[in-house]
């Protein structure tokens, strides 16, 4: 099934007029509203675009009506096994909290307290039908992506750290906020205290478009638990508000609204990239290059997504409104897989009988598609399961997940801890489910059996697990030596080599200090990789975006208008029609690509590879130089094994940002594509990340060289 995209156009505000709306359904021959939005082009009036939905909300939409057509249906749908995924998306002001959130009066709720309404009333039914067998806890997590740092909205803002929540990818390709607490929900009631508490930490301020504009995308997630005797199913809702984007030419922002404003830019900007990469069926789709787009990752999570298209009907939003149109008509073709979440067992305590019956026990597997790490403690936690707060649970999918069955499963079941000492395995192996989780061991596994299947009994002699402890130290202690007796001797830096370190050093705590820089500086890599590629409208907007950051700076202006004023004539060249303006910045570049050769002197003599935008940052960089990397990037779930100098390298690499990986010397964007190709490929069957320059260098089409030359290029950049 495909992503389910609607639009909904709200009504006319106070100081908005009737002569101005330039947005409406169309209607049908019964002169009901059809599925199609009509807008005029803005460069000849006379004519009119035409998109297609899902569905069309025009402005006398009640919450009501939209709620009932649209999220109702799927509640059912969450309690079979299903995730759903809500999200609204639009230009500032146009409705988005209004439509998700709502206010406090009974029918100006939004879909979220319904919702919540709905999944109560649901579970109360379920449990009042199954007479008691069946019961169902609520838990809810909260949080903001804000300047695209993660923070828990459950959480008093005291609690916040400036740099956030990591998110981590897990082996099993879902990615996780790593201490995210989840807060157990009883009833609407407790919903209600608990969410309004949380929306008070929500970031919001007054713009000149919207007088309580969100500055983050809010992400709601509400996590059901049900169970029934020793089955446990778990299933997600997630209603995300993100927040809208912003001209700001019309904004009149200040400084922070402005880097606010640019950050909130980039992740939706990064979203409509996803969106068409993913109706391209491109391999590699950027879900790396925000957060947002990381936790939405769209088209990966099974289940049901549905995007709501908040419109505003007037005139001064018009280009705007071109944009979001074209970009969520393009997300009507993703396809998204609605399968159940899978069966999970849990499995009770092992014994050491069943080793003697001959069947060989299987090596513990990571998690698959169990929601949350404490599913198992939840499911054990049969009497009071919501006493303990969960604190690390999984989001979202960061890659792509198998290929689901063509049956769909049963979703995340977990057969809860019995007094029955035997896994069903042991005593009939045939009644084993194709796949089986185990959320939590009762208690922790003897090293050795985390290692290999446990031997039988006739080839060891039984060891305790003292003993097994004792094995385990003696043979970290002789791998231990034996590496400090083979390490190498420090290289000798000579002083010329020692002060660029230094100064790279100084340089990068300097960055630390000045985060905001090293943003706008990455906004000016992504710029000069798009120009790079000849996508000068996706160029156009990276510099535009790098502007609040260096505002006012003349040379950057000068880019600007250069590359306006370049694709002006170009489009002009090419009698590129009306129907083509707008924003729609991505099917321009296609032609772009396919009318010219991505060359570095293709334009003017200023778009050179020698280039240098670092030079905006007033620190005076040599020309033709790679720009150093503002900012180490730390793949936070992989173990990195080398040495402290070559982490840098592989911090870049495993990062997956192609303008990060593309500053390495000797990386053009065919490199750079390739090698996060590779990690991609990687991360389906491990933890998806490069640990060693060694492996850097076996990985295919690379070559010991280049390895080499991005290593010296880092040390001698500065
Ligand atoms: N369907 C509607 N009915 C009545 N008022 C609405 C409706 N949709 C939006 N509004 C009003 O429009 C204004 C802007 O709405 P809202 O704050 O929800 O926009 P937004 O898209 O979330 O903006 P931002 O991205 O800046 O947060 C608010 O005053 C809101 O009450």
């Amino acid at each position: 099934m495909s992503v389910r995209v609607v639009a909904r156009i709200r009504p006319l505000l106070d100081k908005e007029l009737d002569k101005d709306v330039i947005v409406h359904p169309a209607s049908n021959d019964d002169g009901r509203t059809s599925n199609v939005v009509k807008i005029p082009n803005p460069k000849n009036e006379s004519e009119e675009f035409s998109f297609t939905f899902n569905s069309v909300y025009e402005q006398a939409t009640s919450q009501e009506q939209l709620f009932t057509a649209e999220v109702a249906p799927h509640i059912k749908s969450l309690f079979q096994g299903l995730d759903v995924t809500i999200f609204a998306y639009g230009v500032t002001g146009t409705g988005k909290t209004h439509t998700m959130r709502g206010g406090l009066k009974l029918a100006d709720r939004g879909v979220i307290p319904r919702l919540l309404s709905g999944v109560f009333r649901r579970a109360k039914k379920i449990t009042k039908d199954s007479d008691g067998e069946t019961s169902v806890a609520v838990a809810l997590s909260y949080y903001e992506i804000y300047n695209d740092k993660v923070f828990d909205l459950l959480e008093p803002p005291e609690k916040r750290t400036p740099s956030g929540l990591p998110l981590r990818a897990e082996a099993n390709g879902r990615t996780v906020v790593a201490g995210l607490s989840e807060r157990p929900c009883q009833d609407v009631r407790d919903f209600e205290r608990l969410y309004i508490e949380a929306n008070n930490n929500r970031i919001t301020a007054a713009t000149k478009l919207n007088a309580h504009s969100s500055r983050s995308h809010a992400i709601l997630r509400v996590k059901l638990t049900q169970i029934t005797g020793d089955m446990v199913r778990e299933s997600t809702a997630s209603a995300i508000d993100l927040a809208g984007s912003e001209d700001n030419r019309r904004t009149e922002n200040d400084k922070e609204r402005l880097v606010e404003s640019a950050a909130i830019n980039k992740s939706l900007f990064v979203l409509s990239q996803c969106i068409d990469a993913i109706s391209r069926g491109d391999r590699r789709i950027p879900f790396r290059e925000s957060k947002m787009t990381r936790i939405l990752s769209l088209g990966q999570n099974n289940g049901i997504t549905i995007m709501i298209l908040n419109l505003a009907p007037i005139r001064s939003y018009h280009l705007d409104t071109l944009s979001s149109l074209n970009v969520s008509s393009r997300a009507k073709r993703i396809e998204v897989r609605e399968i159940e979440n899978e069966v999970v067992f849990k499995q009770p305590p092992r014994t050491n009988s069943g080793s003697g019956s001959g069947i060989t026990r299987q090596p513990l597997r990571p998690l698959a598609n169990a929601h949350n790490i404490h599913s198992g403690a939840a499911a054990a936690a049969k009497d009071k399961p919501s006493d303990r707060p969960v604190k690390a649970f999984s989001v979202y999918t960061d890659r792509l997940k198998p290929i689901p069955t063509s049956r769909p499963v049963a979703n995340t079941t977990i057969k809860r801890t019995s007094p029955a000492p035997k896994r069903p395995s042991e005593s009939d192996p045939s009644s084993r489910p194709a796949k089986i989780t185990r959320p939590e061991l009762p208690r922790p596994a003897p090293v050795s059996r985390l290692a290999k299947p446990a031997p039988a009994p006739a080839m060891l002699p039984p060891m305790s697990a003292d003993q097994i402890e004792a094995m385990v130290e003696k043979k970290v202690s002789e791998i231990l030596a034996s590496r400090t007796q083979a390490a190498p001797p420090p290289p000798e830096i000579n002083d010329a080599v020692q002060k660029r370190l230094d100064a790279l050093e100084k340089r990068i705590e300097d960055g630390r200090h000045d985060e905001s820089r090293s943003e706008g500086l990455r906004f000016l890599l992504m710029a000069r990789q798009h120009k790079e590629r000849g996508e000068d409208a996706s160029a156009l907007k990276m510099y535009e975006m790098a502007l609040p950051y260096f505002p006012g700076q003349a040379r950057l202006l000068g880019k600007i208008d250069k590359l306006k004023a370049k694709m002006d004539a170009d489009r002009e060249g090419r009698g590129v029609s009306p129907g083509e303006m707008g924003d729609n910045l991505d099917e321009r570049s296609a032609t772009e690509k396919t009318q010219k050769k991505p060359s570095r002197q293709t334009d003017d003599d200023d778009y050179t590879a020698d280039d240098d935008d670092e030079s905006f940052m007033g620190k005076g960089r040599k020309k033709g130089k790679k720009p150093k990397a503002m900012k180490v990037y730390r793949a936070e779930s992989c173990a990195i094994e080398d040495g402290a100098s070559s982490q840098e390298l592989l911090d870049i690499v495993n990062s997956r940002d192609l303008a990060m990986i593309m500053t390495l010397q000797g990386f053009g964007p065919k490199k750079a594509r390739d090698l996060v190709d590779y990690l991609e490929q990687i991360s389906e069957e491990g933890d998806g990340c490069i640990n060693s320059l060694a492996q850097l260098r076996a990985v295919p089409g690379m070559g010991g060289r280049t390895v080499d030359r991005a290593y010296e290029g880092l040390l001698t950049a500065f």
